[in-house]
C-alpha cells in the first residue's frame, strides 16, 4: 500500500514527520509531499507526483478556517465535497462563477452538481471523523462582505486555500483520496492574534498519526 500524505508546508506534519522518523511499516510505504500554498502548486506538485510515483491512497492534511462559530478550534473534518470559491467574474456588485456564466458545465466531470465530491469510494479503514463542506479560495476571506458571499453562494463549513486542487487531481486520476483539515481560525474580519495554529497542527497530527499507525 502506497500512501501520500500532502501539505501545503512542512510545518504542518512537521509531528508526522518527526513520528515517522526511520520508521518502517510492514504493510505500506509512505511519501511525503509538501505541495506549497494555494491551487496552482497543489495542482502542479501533485500532477508531477500521480505522474512519476502513483499511490495507492492520497490524504491531504492541513489547517482551514471555519465558518461556524459554535465550532471549537482545534476540531478535525474530512472534507466531503469542495467548491471554487473565487473563479469567476465580477458583474458590478455582483460576483458569477465559471458555472454561473455556462463556461463550465455543472455536471462536466470531475464536478458533479459543481462539486468535488469525495465518496470515499475504496479508501481503506476511513477515520471515524465528522464530515465537512469546503470552500477553496486564493484569498484568505478576512472581510464581512466576502464571508456572507461565500456563505450565500456555497454554503461552506471551512476554508482553505488548496482543498478544491486536491481533489480534482484525485477524481481525475481516479486515486482513492481523504483531505483533513484542523480548524485554526474562524472566517471572520482579519484577527491573526486570534488564530490557534500550534493547537490545529496538533490536533491535525494526532489524527493523522492515528490512522497511520493503523498499517503498523
Ligand atoms: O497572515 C499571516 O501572518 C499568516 C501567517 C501564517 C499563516 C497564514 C495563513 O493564511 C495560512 C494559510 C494556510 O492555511 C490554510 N488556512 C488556514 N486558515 C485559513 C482560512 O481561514 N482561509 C483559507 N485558508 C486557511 C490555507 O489552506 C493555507 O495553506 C497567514
Amino acid at each position: 500500500m502506497k500512501i501520500l500524505v500532502t501539505a501545503a508546508t512542512t510545518f504542518e506534519i512537521q509531528p508526522l514527520i518527526e513520528h515517522l522518523g526511520s520508521k518502517k511499516y510492514e504493510n505500506c510505504h509512505i511519501s511525503i509531499l509538501i505541495g506549497g500554498i494555494g491551487m496552482m502548486h497543489t495542482a502542479y506538485q501533485l500532477g508531477k507526483q500521480f505522474v512519476h510515483n502513483r499511490p495507492d491512497l492520497a490524504i491531504q492534511a492541513g489547517i482551514a478556517g471555519c465558518f461556524d462559530h459554535s465550532w471549537e478550534m482545534g476540531k478535525v473534518v474530512l472534507i466531503d465535497r469542495e467548491q471554487l470559491g473565487d473563479l469567476g467574474v465580477e458583474d458590478d456588485q455582483s460576483y458569477k462563477d465559471l458555472f454561473d456564466i455556462q463556461l463550465w458545465q455543472p455536471d462536466q466531470a470531475p464536478f458533479t452538481n459543481r462539486q468535488l465530491i469525495n465518496t470515499f469510494a475504496d479508501v481503506p479503514q476511513l477515520p471515524a471523523l465528522p464530515r465537512a463542506a469546503g470552500v477553496t479560495i486564493n484569498t484568505v476571506s478576512g472581510s464581512d462582505r466576502t464571508r456572507q458571499l461565500l456563505v450565500d453562494k456555497y454554503n461552506p463549513e471551512v476554508e482553505s486555500m488548496e482543498g478544491a486542487a486536491f481533489h480534482y487531481a484525485c477524481l481525475e486520476e481516479k486515486i482513492p483520496f481523504f483531505q483533513l483539515r484542523s480548524i485554526s481560525n474562524y472566517v471572520e474580519v482579519r484577527d491573526k492574534s486570534k488564530w490557534k495554529i500550534p493547537l490545529a497542527i496538533q490536533t491535525l497530527n494526532e489524527a493523522l498519526i492515528k490512522y497511520i499507525e493503523q498499517w503498523n
